[in-house]
């Protein structure tokens, strides 16, 4: 099952949407059922704006990333996730991470890339181009579930206020704005099941390979 055939060497899956819409959770099951690397691109954002938290600014904290950085323990936090959609709104932090999205893309094996501006701008060429989409509702219950199971005290008001201004920033940002491909297939999960969600995903890519 999790065998990668030959023909998927440089298959690129693209999955991009909205804060909290399922996106990570698609790609980490979608990676496994292949055998297809997956990278997380918000985890870069979210290292540059830990250390914008800590005192550099975000250009130099993206040109000077590291793979521990990556392994932060405290990326998941409501805070570190407002820093990061600040410092992805300049210009020059996006360049600095564009060549390591592309090499990753670019594995042999085949890549999933999870993101905003996956389909858009790091792999416009993706075989797969997919926009995962749930209500902002839907979205911070989610995420306010997540965040509370891991032990931290916020509120659904809170959760919702932080997708709402992220949502917002990265839509409506110059650079690499969230928005879907031409070419993406929306995947709306409001109503689906995480196994659902998956197997439509798995579906729509069989589909293109
Ligand atoms: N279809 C779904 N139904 C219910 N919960 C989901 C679904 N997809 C994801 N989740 C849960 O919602 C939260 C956010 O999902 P995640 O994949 O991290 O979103 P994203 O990567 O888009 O921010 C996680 O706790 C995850 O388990
Ligand atoms: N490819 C990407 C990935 C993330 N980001 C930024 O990084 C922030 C955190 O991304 P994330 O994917 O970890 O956030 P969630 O969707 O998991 O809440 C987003 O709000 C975006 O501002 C981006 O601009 N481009």
């Amino acid at each position: 099952m999790t065998n990668a055939p030959v023909t998927t060497q440089g298959f690129t899956v693209a999955i991009d949407g909205p804060a909290a819409s399922g996106k990570g959770t698609i790609s980490r099951a979608v990676a496994e059922h292949f055998g297809f690397a997956h990278l997380d691109t918000g985890v870069l954002y979210r290292a540059v704006g830990a250390k914008v938290i800590l005192g550099q600014d975000a250009e130099s904290a993206a040109k000077t990333l590291v793979p521990e950085d990556l392994t932060n323990p405290d990326l998941r936090t409501p805070d570190v996730a407002q820093a990061a959609s600040m410092a992805a709104a300049v210009p020059e932090v996006r360049a600095a991470l564009v060549d390591f999205q592309r090499s990753f893309a670019a594995r042999a094996g085949g890549a999933v890339l999870d993101g905003r501006d996956i389909g858009t701008v790091i792999c416009p060429s993706a075989q797969v181009k997919l926009f995962v989409t749930a209500t902002a509702d839907v979205r911070a219950r989610r995420r306010f579930q997540e965040l509370s199971g891991n032990g931290l005290e916020t509120s659904f008001e809170e959760v919702l206020a932080d997708v709402q201004a992220r949502d917002a920033r990265d839509m409506g940002r110059a650079d690499a704005p969230l928005k879907p491909a031409h070419d993406a297939i929306e995947v709306d999960t409001s109503d689906m099941a995480i196994e659902d969600a998956v197997a439509a995903a798995i579906s729509l890519i069989k589909a293109a390979m």
